[in-house]
């Protein structure tokens, strides 16, 4: 059997070194390349924090699609650079799996439109782990039966995106369900700006940053005389590891867009 051959975008980041291991480790999977902004033709293994994989690094994404002709992209970097990637890589014939957040609608409606042009896979997943994804599967039904939701995502302090790509695609999903609602009291002002959260379709998302924690996210519905509270929480990043699996071997099946992993997960 052919491996897949794969460049990641972002290798010493957290999220990144993670998939480099993950991509080493899969016997079917073959590392190609790596992108960075920096360490220009250097091996893998000469980086700090490395100790095999002989993949090039490129700071130069044509380059180094032209070079290695790469199946798939995973790029877990920032969100400008991950959109400028995800879309070189379908107009290279590259199939993207993304795990890089805060993409905006319209940036997810281009993508979509060029997978169509291109007739190449590309998945863009904003939580990898599974439990998290049937939290927001569960949440979802639960909006059915509960108008009134908080959403309260917790990260670590050096997240630049908020609220987390999670929390907004928690909050998307809970919109296809819910009757529309403005939650809180009619008068309700804020004395402090902010205090209420972000304001989704009437649904309020508050978003903590703390040093220790990894990825969490409670969702809490409230009606007469009763809560319900739904939690995920990711205790570290091995947690999205078999979800970028499950993504890469189902973007090279796919000829389409997917916005989030709940749409591959059975
Ligand atoms: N989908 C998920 O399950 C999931 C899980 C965790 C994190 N994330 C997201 O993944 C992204 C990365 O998270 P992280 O915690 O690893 O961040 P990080 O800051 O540790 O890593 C980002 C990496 O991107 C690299 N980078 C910046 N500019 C670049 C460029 N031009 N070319 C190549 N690399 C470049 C940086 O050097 C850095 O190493 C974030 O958007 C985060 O929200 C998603
Ligand atoms: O660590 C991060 O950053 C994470 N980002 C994702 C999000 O924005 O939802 C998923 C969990 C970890």
């Amino acid at each position: 059997m052919e491996k897949v051959k794969i460049v990641v975008a972002g290798p010493r980041g957290r999220m990144g070194k993670e998939a480099v291991n993950l991509v080493l480790e899969t016997e079917n999977y073959e590392l190609v390349g790596v992108l960075d902004y920096k360490h220009e033709g250097m091996k893998l293994v000469e980086l700090e924090g490395f100790t095999k994989g002989d993949a090039l690094v490129y700071t130069d994404i044509h380059q180094c699609f032209k070079e290695q002709q790469p199946d798939v992209l995973i790029d877990l970097t920032t969100p400008e650079v991950g959109m400028e990637h995800t879309v070189t890589a379908l107009e290279y014939g590259v199939r993207p799996v993304v795990g890089t957040t805060g993409f905006s609608s319209g940036d997810l409606r281009k993508l979509d439109a060029l997978c169509e042009q291109t007739g190449r896979g590309c998945i863009i997943a904003p939580n990898f782990a599974v439990g998290a994804v049937l939290m927001m599967k569960f949440s979802q039904m639960a909006a059915k039966y509960f108008n009134d939701v908080e959403i309260i995502e917790l990260h670590h302090d050096q997240k630049l995106d908020a609220p987390s790509g999670t929390a907004v695609k928690t909050a998307e999903m809970i919109s296809t369900v819910r009757e529309a609602k403005q939650q809180g009291h009619k008068n309700e002002k804020e004395t402090i700006p902010g205090a209420r959260g972000a304001n989704f379709d009437g649904m309020h998302i508050h978003s903590v940053r703390l040093p220790g924690l990894i990825a969490h996210q409670q969702v809490m519905f409230g009606s007469d005389g009763q809560t319900l509270s739904i939690r995920h929480d990711s205790y570290n990043r091995a947690s999205f590891m078999s979800g970028v699996k499950l993504a890469v071997d189902t973007v090279m099946e796919n000829d389409h867009f997917v916005y989030g992993l709940e749409n591959i997960i059975g």
